[in-house]
């Protein structure tokens, strides 16, 4: 039987958070006793109409400021971040201030790297209101803005004080963010834990219905798997990369096409090329790549990525944040649980695989 709230450590010293799960946490919420008189909350244009009211709701004596910004990925931009910037410095915000994000990743990472910056850094906590926000990016402390160059160029590492998981916000979520959520989660199973990754294969039905146990369980075995490697590298210097599967590819098809693309289909379609890749140097199993692309499918993801020339995935691709030395590195899975950062020079080998795991008609 599953406890109705639970509780998850990222363990950082004295900058530890908690990251409270459970069903109805928006209105009866353990974050909102401890946060401070001056609050902007930062919400966009869908978040807010849902959710705003419950958590003003819970903040009745204090002075709260509401920044909403456009939906969208777009929206993590240069531009809303000097006007989210306007927006606390007319309110006259201080450095006790809190900032707290309402939404999905977009809002979170967009609204982190405001507080990492104002005045040199404010209170921050996260309210993640998608199942990618609630598994992924509201854990961990990276925030960030796109550059028309490249995914999150600028940004930087901020733990929030705290992350509120209410898992009933899920219910408004659309088909298509939902299964984006899924595709980090699928990413945690074959990076760390080949029993997750079962267990989430013999819980397909479940999660495409959002029944609430399986749901609760996956983001609470995802945040668990998030925050042991954050707390073992928070700087990604070592084993933080993993959490890049299928990323630096993924980011190479969000920035050719933001409008179209999706970030968890994004990845979902990197992961199967960096394991068709893994596959072709003999180091994964035909079986493993076959149930990493049937499982990603069974959670109605793309599995294979639009056609680019491979002049363009490399632009970009060249620009990953891992890059050392000049040198790409992937992150590749090497079993069913298992993965290892891999510096790859050869583009020809790295083309191969993205041809083979690409569309034919895009
Ligand atoms: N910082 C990190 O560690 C990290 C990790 C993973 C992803 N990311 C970033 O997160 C972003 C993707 O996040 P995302 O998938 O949440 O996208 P998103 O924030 O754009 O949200 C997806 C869509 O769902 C809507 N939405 C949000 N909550 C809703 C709800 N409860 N009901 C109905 N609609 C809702 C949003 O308005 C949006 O249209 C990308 O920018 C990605 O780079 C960051
Ligand atoms: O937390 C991490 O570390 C991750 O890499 C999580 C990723 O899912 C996320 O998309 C992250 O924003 C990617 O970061 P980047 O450093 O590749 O921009
Ligand atoms: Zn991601």
């Amino acid at each position: 039987m599953q406890k109705t709230t639970q509780q998850i450590i990222v363990g950082l010293g004295e900058r530890s958070y908690a990251i409270d799960i459970g069903v109805g946490l928006l209105s009866r919420t353990p974050l909102f006793n401890v946060l401070p008189h001056q609050i902007l909350i930062i919400t966009n244009t869908v978040v807010g109409p849902l959710y705003l009211d419950q958590v003003r709701a819970q903040l009745a004596s204090h002075h709260v400021v509401v920044h909403t910004i456009d939906d969208g990925e777009s929206a993590k931009s240069l531009a809303n971040y000097g006007a989210i910037m306007d927006t606390l410095i007319q309110y006259n915000f201080n450095r006790d201030c809190a900032v707290v994000a309402l939404g999905g990743g977009v809002v979170g990472d967009l609204a982190g790297f405001v507080a990492a910056t104002y005045q040199r850094g404010v209170r921050f906590y996260q309210i993640p209101t998608t199942l990618l926000a609630q598994v992924d990016s509201s854990v961990g402390g990276k925030t960030a803005i796109n550059h028309p160059g490249g995914k999150n160029m600028v940004g930087a590492f901020y733990q929030p004080q705290g992350v509120l998981i209410d898992t009933n916000c899920l219910a408004s979520l659309n088909d298509r963010d939902y299964a984006c959520g899924l595709a980090e989660v699928v990413k945690y199973g074959v990076i760390a834990d080949a029993e997750f990754f079962a267990w989430l294969e013999a819980h397909v039905n479940q999660l495409n219905a959002r029944d609430s146990g399986a749901l609760t369980y996956a983001i609470q075995r995802s945040c668990e798997i998030k925050a042991d490697i954050v707390a073992a590298d928070e700087r990604e210097q070592s084993v933080r990369a993993l959490l890049n599967l299928g990323h630096t590819f993924g980011h190479a098809i969000e920035a050719a096409h933001y409008d179209t693309w999706k970030h968890g289909e994004a990845v979902a379609a990197g992961t199967v090329i960096a394991a068709k890749l893994m596959h072709q140097l003999g180091e994964l199993s035909a079986a493993d790549m076959a149930r990493i692309e049937a499982l990603l499918q069974a959670f109605q993801l793309p599995v294979r990525a639009p056609k680019m020339p491979l002049a363009q995935w490399q632009a970009f691709m060249q620009r990953d944040k891992k890059v050392q030395d000049g040198t790409v590195r992937l992150v590749l899975p090497t079993a069913i649980g298992a993965a290892s950062l891999r510096p790859m020079a050869d583009w020809q080998v790295i083309g191969q695989a993205i041809t083979a795991m690409s569309t034919t008609n895009d």
